[in-house]
């Protein structure tokens, strides 16, 4: 039976919000055995609960909802992860003993592969996809569902791909079982496909869409670095609610010179439109209110940056951090984590510039924005333009992202434009 620790994180949707009973019947098929008394409720204080709106309280259903997938999907990964690192270990001993004969090779391959675009992709990402995509399904029956999901089932539907279809199908099968909520079926290889490609969805301007990046970062998840599960939901082109899960990220600052090296990792970020923004222990612990740094003096804020040079130019950024008298080193982390951590303030600044012509997807930035937006901060792309998630699949930008504070914004703004057009010179 689920502990009540572990309830109340699961139940806690916002602590401005009030429970109410629609509420309270959508936990029900998260925890059947367990039935909600009033001696739960302390979890909502009463003077934030008078700041609940109605528009505020809309999307509560969707954000348990969004929470267990987000949840599930970090276990998933976690124990997928420990797959990956005994067969490393395994690869590592057969080659050292009969280094002639590679067999344990063909196994690690299978588990992470390559795509179109040369990026990486692994039986954990689309296992991710399934189970974030089969929990909000179970979770939501009435509502029409729509998911705009970074992950097909292309490369699986080919004939070398069968043994990685049922690596993915056993992960998933064996998530759904441990956690013990949905008494379905084991789903079979077809319906693993069929789940995956749920996730084809346009998104755009009208009705409801998730929006689902089930490994965010995923050269950070091989490396054993950081990485995140993003889910987020556009209301009319709007991003409404946004969950990250990122077990590798420590609960305490990323940025505290003293930290403790034995932190616990693990975090849960959630936010909901006119909400505020949420962190708790993926582990379970009671939800704390985050809020981005309120530095006004670029010379004392940090910045965060893609680890991967070739998601992110440094040499740019380094001289938009030269310009703003940024003293202290860029933190390189992969993934959405950088907006969780910025929403709680462990740096000031996220700095983004791909290679001319990259074109962003939604995925990679939904969730993480509207956590950092709720949080008090603000992004926009190089010319200053909010980041606009209605055009479908792709955001349409120009040049970059900047996500900072609303105080520090306009330096930003202005140091990254001189240092484009600088760019844009001929070196003589
Ligand atoms: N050349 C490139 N430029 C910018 N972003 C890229 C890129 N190639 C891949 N990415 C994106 O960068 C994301 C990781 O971001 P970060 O650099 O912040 O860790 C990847 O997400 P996935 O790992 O989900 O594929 C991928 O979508
Ligand atoms: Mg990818
Ligand atoms: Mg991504
Ligand atoms: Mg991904």
């Amino acid at each position: 039976m689920a502990s009540i620790t572990a309830v109340a994180r699961l139940v806690h949707i916002n602590p401005s919000s009030k429970l109410n009973p629609s509420l309270i019947s959508a936990t029900k098929p998260l925890f059947p055995f367990f039935s909600l008394k009033s001696s739960y409720y302390p979890i909502v204080s009463s003077s934030a609960a008078s700041l609940t709106s109605s528009r505020a309280m809309s999307y509560d259903k969707q954000l348990i909802a969004a929470k267990k997938a987000a949840s599930l999907a970090s276990l998933l990964c976690q124990a997928s992860f420990s797959i990956y690192l005994s067969y490393l270990i395994a690869r590592k001993l057969v080659e050292m003993i009969v280094s002639e004969l590679n067999v344990q090779k063909g196994l690690l391959l299978s588990d992470v592969q390559s795509k179109s675009d040369k990026s990486p992709v692994t039986v954990a990402d689309y296992g991710s996809q399934v189970l974030v995509s089969f929990v909000l399904q179970q979770e939501l029956p009435s509502q029409a569902f729509s998911l705009v999901a970074e992950e097909d089932s292309g490369d699986l539907r080919k004939e070398d791909s069968q043994e990685t279809l049922q690596r993915i199908t056993k992960l998933v099968n064996d998530t759904i079982a441990s956690d013990g909520t949905y008494k379905v079926s084991p789903l079979s290889e077809s319906d693993v496909l069929t789940i995956i490609d749920c996730g084809t969805s346009e998104g755009g301007s009208n009705g409801q869409h998730w929006v689902l990046d089930p490994i965010d970062g995923t050269k950070g998840f091989l490396r054993g670095d950081q990485y995140a599960i993003a889910l987020g939901l556009l209301d009319e082109g709007k991003v409404v609610l946004g969950v990250l899960a990122c077990p590798n990220l420590p609960l305490e600052s990323i940025n505290n010179k003293n930290q403790n090296t034995f932190s616990k990792s693990g975090c849960l970020f959630y936010a909901q439109l006119s909400c505020g923004t949420y962190m708790e222990s993926l582990a379970g612990s009671p939800p704390v209110k985050v809020h981005v740094s309120d530095t006004k003096n670029s010379e004392e804020a940090s910045f965060f940056e893609s680890y991967e040079a070739a998601h992110s130019s440094h040499s740019l950024s380094g001289s938009i951090a030269k310009k703003l008298g940024v003293k202290a080193p860029p933190v390189r982390i992969d993934s959405q984590a950088k907006y969780g951590a910025l929403s709680r303030g462990d740096g000031a600044i996220y700095l983004r510039f791909p290679n001319k012509g990259y074109r962003e997807k939604i995925w990679d930035h939904a969730a993480g924005y509207i956590v950092v937006a709720e949080a008090g901060g603000v992004a926009s792309d190089a010319s200053g333009k909010p980041l606009d998630f209605s055009k479908g699949r792709y955001l349409d930008l120009d040049t970059g992202i900047i996500v900072t504070n609303r105080k520090l914004m306009p330096a930003v703004l202005k140091a990254v434009q001189d240092s484009l057009k600088e760019q844009a010179l001929p070196s003589l």
